[in-house]
């Protein structure tokens, strides 16, 4: 044990990731930062064993992103019998590219002398260019069968072991029939030269998206079989309905919260709408943060349409209030206009859960905060009156709930069905309050990004940023869970 103290060291503080650039006469610093994760490399505990003083220096230039890795300690472990050092060459050896295990002085001057960097750019067309906080921005974009794009994303790869957890590196050796499904996005910053040779481009960030096909069936042609020509003509996957799903998505840490994950997730949005072939836009296993910004992003997206086309809960369904009915279902669409809604998702081509997220987030804050839980509506009270409570914004609120909660029914039922007739209940109603929580936290964020609200029209709450709380856990694709703790921050 005591042996482990002395030699072990943490993984994630003794890996340096360093961005250079030519300076004077060698290689400059323009930023270091620590990975979030090295469990893949140096296994779950992430600690390196039988080095004092370590640090692995993993530099990357910041224009075509040349990688290096230079490992230096004060003493290394000698080995008794079969406990030895971290074999530490052996372990990074799958994640980099031979290219990075040249020695130090070879590697600076190709960095100082590259005669390429002036003339540099990024590989494929550029898409979209922006401004922030008076520095610009590029993102260019080109397809994996390209050999410049795979280049750079062969050299950036590594990172995504480092920052997506149980993120994996794409094969870049795959057929180009495959590869032409992939299109790499990345976000560069159009820096002043340092030197006269420099390049004018330093790394922001990149994502990875493809294609895959969606099958549609035409119901109203009945199969047959046909006396069609063999082999039929060729087929071209870039012209086939597809979804697009993002698979990798990484902004390197000194450029975080910038708003440039922002500028590059509605760049990848934009091109899905400008396709025709593209039906909608979906996201490979996101995380936490990930949600948050995606989140944002719609909300900010779609919010002007609701509100063109004047999207709000009916607080009196099917003139329920004035009747005083008891309803046995929700009556969803005497509640929202269901067909403005359908054609709002398909012309902005967002997935059908991501979609309700941002709906039920956009009729939350068309409900004043006094109303709602943030605010401290009387849920005691909404629970005895139900639809029937004077306050048409305490229907609306009532009827948010209720709507809400058929989605997460509907979604979780199996779950949900094993448990008892009060457990279900409270399950329910300890989701939809973590949901709620949640989306309070999505309004807050966008609350200066929106165009100010009208007098009468309710304001988006203030209140701390806190994490969001889940009862049940949302995936997209995959079997999902009803748990107290979960990646995913909605349902
Ligand atoms: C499909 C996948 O690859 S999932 C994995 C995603 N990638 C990673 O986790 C790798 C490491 N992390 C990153 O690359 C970045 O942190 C990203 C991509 C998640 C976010 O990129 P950024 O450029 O920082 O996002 P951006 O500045 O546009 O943030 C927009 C909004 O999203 C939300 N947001 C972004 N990051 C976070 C976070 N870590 N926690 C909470 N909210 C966040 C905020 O509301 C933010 O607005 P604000 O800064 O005005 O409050």
């Amino acid at each position: 044990m005591a042996l482990e103290d002395d030699w072990s060291c943490d993984a994630n503080d003794a890996l340096h990731i360093t961005v250079v650039q030519p300076g004077e006469t060698k290689p400059k610093t323009l930023s270091t930062f620590h990975p979030q994760f090295t469990y893949p490399i140096f296994g779950d505990e992430e600690q390196i064993f039988g080095y004092k003083g370590l640090i692995i220096r993993l530099r990357f230039a910041a224009h075509d992103l040349r990688p290096h890795v230079h490992i230096s300690y004060d003493d290394r472990f000698k080995a008794v019998a079969d406990t030895a050092a971290t074999d530490l060459l052996g372990s990074l050896k799958p994640f980099v590219p031979e290219e990075a295990l040249i020695n130090l002085p070879d590697y600076e001057n190709a960095v100082q002398d590259d005669s390429n960097a002036k003339d540099f750019t990024p590989p494929g067309k550029l898409v979209y260019s922006y401004e922030a906080n008076e520095r610009s921005y590029e993102i260019w974009a080109g397809s994996l069968a390209d050999p410049d794009v795979r280049r750079i994303l062969d050299r950036a790869q590594i990172l995504v072991s480092l920052f997506i957890e149980a993120g994996t590196p794409l094969a870049t050796d795959d057929p180009e029939w495959t590869l032409e499904r992939w299109t790499v996005y990345f976000v560069y910053e159009k820096v002043t030269p340092p030197t006269p040779t420099a390049s004018s481009y330093s790394i922001v960030g990149y994502a990875t998206t493809y294609r895959y096909w969606l099958y549609q069936r035409d119901r109203t042609i009945t199969p047959a079989v046909k006396d069609d020509a063999f082999p039929p003509p060729e087929i071209k996957l870039s012209e086939l309905p597809s979804r697009l799903r993002i698979a990798q998505f990484l902004i390197l840490p000194s450029h975080h919260r910038s708003g440039h994950g922002t500028h590059l997730y509605t760049t990848i949005h934009a091109s899905c709408i400008a396709d025709p072939t593209i039906v909608e836009l979906t996201v490979e296993d996101p995380n936490e943060s990930f949600d948050a910004l995606r989140d944002t992003a719609d909300f900010c997206l779609l919010q002007p349409e609701f509100v063109k086309r004047k999207v709000n809960l009916n607080p009196d369904p099917n003139g329920a209030y004035s009747r005083k009915q008891r309803l046995s279902s929700v009556p969803t669409a005497e509640l929202i206009p269901t067909d403005v809604l359908r054609d709002i998702r398909t012309s902005f081509k967002i997935e059908a859960t991501q979609f309700a997220h941002i709906l039920e987030m956009f009729l939350l804050s068309q409900i004043p905060p006094s109303h709602r839980l943030a605010g401290g509506a009387n849920i005691a009270r909404l629970l005895i009156k139900k639809a029937k409570a004077d306050d048409p914004d305490d229907r609306r609120y009532y009827w948010w709930r209720m709507l809400t909660k058929q989605r997460l029914f509907k979604k979780h039922k199996e779950l949900l069905q094993e448990l008892e007739l009060l457990d279900r209940v409270e399950k329910l109603d300890d989701t939809v309050r973590n949901v709620e929580e949640g989306y309070e936290i999505t309004l807050n964020a966008v609350k200066g990004r929106l165009p100010e609200p009208e007098d009468d029209a309710p304001a988006a709450p203030t209140g701390p940023r806190n994490k969001r709380k889940l009862a049940v856990e949302d995936d997209e694709d995959e079997e999902e869970n009803v748990s107290e703790a979960v990646k995913r921050p909605k349902v």
